[in-house]
């Protein structure tokens, strides 16, 4: 079984962060795993509070993850200090760790800041140049290519900027904010747009989080990048479109739709 490794916060209301990246990479067929970086509480609303753990715990809980089951894919969520992002960047160089999407996560749905000012900048300097694609929303990329996006040719030009500076692949996602839902890669100096319906849909906690968890859990299954998204892509779309209704804010979405009742089959064997 291929193995996949989130890094990243942890949502107690199951929607976003560490919950949202398991429930994926399991949907998606791989052994997932987790170094959480800090607590939050939050629901659907907000929100309320953020612990973080210490960089030396971080790091702790990567020794022990690769010197016992090797990741084939690394994906990084919320990490939201300087100090935190440096020690993951020295972690993932020493064990050569491979298939790194990072998701430079900086604003929840819910409008909640969840990065310092400062480890933006230490973002930029250490992690976006380790990884293999980067999965910033509209307003991330803006921060990252440092220009307005407006249109789908900003997102071309702001992709190209991004793809470039840090020698990676970049998927930006247009989603609710510009377009229907579709989204741009840019790679190896081509860019192909993965066209997606919008989907009426309010409960949209944690998709930034999903779309990346599945492209890391495709990837570990040896997927090629473009593949990768494609496959994310359409697992994003089922799961919104499963038009899951909790809690009173923008709920979560339902990351079991392709495989609830699936094990009744399965369990007829052992009767
Ligand atoms: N209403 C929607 N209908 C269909 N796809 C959506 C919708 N909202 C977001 N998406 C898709 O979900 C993925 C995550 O995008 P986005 O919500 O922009 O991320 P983030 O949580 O980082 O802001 C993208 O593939 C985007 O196109
Ligand atoms: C711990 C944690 N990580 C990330 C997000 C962003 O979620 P979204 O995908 O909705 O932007 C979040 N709300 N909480």
């Amino acid at each position: 079984m291929k193995t996949a490794l989130t890094i990243a916060g942890s949502d107690c209301s199951g929607g976003a962060g560490i919950q949202a990246d398991i429930k994926t990479m399991m949907a998606n067929g791989v052994f997932a795993m987790s170094a959480v970086t800090a607590l939050t509480a939050q629901n659907t609303t907000g929100v309320a509070g953020i612990l973080e753990v210490t960089a030396g715990f971080l790091k702790e809980q990567l020794d022990c993850i690769f010197n016992d089951i090797r990741p084939d894919a690394v994906k990084i969520g919320m990490v939201s200090s300087g100090e935190l992002i440096r020690a993951i960047a020295e972690k993932l160089k020493e064990y050569h760790a491979v298939h790194i999407v990072v998701d430079p996560v900086m604003v929840a749905t819910s409008g909640a800041k969840l990065i310092s000012d400062d480890a933006i900048d230490i973002l930029k300097e250490e992690l976006l140049g380790i990884a293999d694609i980067l999965t910033p929303n509209i307003l991330e990329a803006e921060v990252l290519a440092e220009m307005p996006i407006r249109t789908e040719e900003d997102m071309i030009k702001a992709a190209e900027k991004i793809g470039r500076y840090y020698h990676c692949a970049v998927l930006l996602k247009g989603g609710h904010q510009l377009n229907d839902a579709n989204d741009l890669l840019y790679r190896e100096a081509t860019y192909r747009w993965f066209y997606g319906k919008r989907i009426s849909n309010p409960n949209t906690h944690g998709t930034g989080c999903t779309l990346s968890s599945a492209i890391a859990s495709n990837l570990a299954k040896g997927f090629p990048m473009d593949i990768s998204v494609e496959r994310a892509k359409s697992y994003i779309s089922g799961a919104l479109g499963a038009m899951l209704d909790l809690g009173a804010g923008s709920g979560p979405m339902d990351h079991a739709f392709a495989i609830t009742g699936e094990y009744v089959k399965e369990a007829e064997k052992y009767r």
